[in-house]
């Protein structure tokens, strides 16, 4: 719990009769609501987890938020992020928030950080919060917000989500585990997709998101049971919710001072792999693409390494649908090698990235190709506006 001295707190007219359902509760009170309104939380990430559980701290009347993202809102973030809409396109994703959050509790005060959390600014921007929300989306920050939080001695409320499933827990509170008792070690680069490769139920941040508002709201009244200790697995297609015991490793290593997380995650080697690949492959524009299949491309086999649900959405005349997770286990290899045939080889996919990717695959079993800058999107813009930019 958390451990303002309600005495100096005073609820107004408008507290008494906006949280009256929580008033009338034992379990929050007049005592609790002075704890909510006394509380200060800080909301990394604005986007699938911190929008519903941003909605949630304010309406049940925590005083002070802060929000960090350095992002701006997207149509394509509309689908969970419902702290946005679409009269907020375009605009800074913490402005947006702002304002729906002010026409939930125009009492609640926000503090705006239009910034990308990292070492060098993650303690200043934390420490003035009772509590930190990770409503983000990589494992670098991830990392950074559990090694500031264990170094501020503050509780890391956590959310992550894929796809039809989500997990939530607390970190660092009375002396429980942190994120690095869950994962010592992260990932290697490029083998977890994020949600914009692999898509998530627009639904499911809404509902781990208020699962992390919730054990926001609980530390702060000091009620009930956490999630410290325990991590909460939830499947949306099977609906279900499983738990797994976490513990403090007893000899982990002690955080001492916040390092560099992206080096940390490999993603400067990852980076740097890439651009060596990137070197080696020829791209073609969608222009020229174009003039090749005006053509005929009688000597060309020109693959779709995209998901067969994209595929379904639009694509390109003639080409092929070999999904880029087949070239990853060596059965679309195979399928490229058998289609070939003496002809040249050229890849696209939504962007540019996954078909780089698989060309990169394809030339270490000695298949040559021509990558497609910016995909089927910049085909969607510059030769065909009837195939769907998504
Ligand atoms: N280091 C960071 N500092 C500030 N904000 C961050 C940081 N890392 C991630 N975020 C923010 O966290 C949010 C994560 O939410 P989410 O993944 O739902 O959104 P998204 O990035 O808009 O989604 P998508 O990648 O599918 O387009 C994003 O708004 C992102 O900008």
């Amino acid at each position: 719990m958390l451990n303002p001295d309600p005495n100096t707190i005073q609820l107004t007219q408008d507290d008494y009769e906006r949280y009256s359902r929580h008033l009338i509760l034992p379990e929050v009170g007049v005592e609790g609501q002075k704890r909510l309104k006394a509380a200060s939380v800080l909301c990394i990430g604005t986007g699938g987890l911190g929008a519903p559980l941003l909605l949630y701290l304010a309406a049940a009347g925590v005083g002070r938020i802060g929000i960090v993202d350095f992002d701006v809102v997207d149509t394509s973030n509309l689908q969970r992020q419902i702290i946005h809409g679409t009269s907020t396109v375009g605009k800074p994703k913490i402005e947006s928030a702002k304002a729906r959050i002010l026409e939930i509790n125009p009492y609640c005060q926000i503090d705006l950080y239009n910034t990308h959390l990292s070492s060098a600014n993650a303690l200043e921007i934390m420490a003035p919060y009772d509590i930190i929300v990770d409503g983000t989306d990589n494992f670098p920050t991830r990392y950074l917000v559990n090694d500031a939080c264990v170094l501020l001695n503050k509780p890391n409320v956590y959310g992550s989500i894929f796809r039809f499933e989500g997990q939530a827990t607390v970190f660092n509170y009375e002396g429980g585990p942190n994120y690095r008792d869950l994962y010592p070690e992260p990932p290697p680069p490029g083998l977890v997709p994020s949600c914009a490769e692999g898509g998530v139920l627009g639904i499911l941040p809404g509902i781990i998101g208020v699962i992390q508002a919730t054990e926001t709201v609980k530390i702060i009244l000091g009620q009930g049971n956490t999630l410290s200790g325990r991590l909460l697995l939830y499947d949306a297609l099977k609906m279900t919710f499983r738990e797994l015991k976490l513990r403090p490793n007893p000899v982990r290593p002690v955080i001492e001072k916040l390092i560099d997380y992206q080096m940390f995650c490999g993603i400067p080697q990852q980076k740097e792999n890439e651009m060596e690949a990137q070197k080696a492959i020829a791209e073609i524009n969608v222009n020229e693409l174009k003039e090749i299949i005006d053509a005929g491309a009688s000597d060309y086999l020109i693959i779709d390494v995209r998901n067969p649900n994209e595929w379904e959405i639009g694509r390109i005349p003639n080409t092929v649908l070999i999904p880029l997770p087949e070239i990853e286990n060596g059965n679309g290899v195979d399928k490229v090698k058998s289609l070939l045939d003496g002809k040249k080889l050229i890849a696209h996919c939504k962007m540019g990235g996954r078909s780089m990717k698989a060309l990169g695959i394809l030339k270490q079993a000695g298949i040559d190709g021509i990558n497609v800058q910016g995909g089927i999107n910049a085909w969607s813009e510059q030769i065909d506006p009837a195939i769907p930019k998504y």
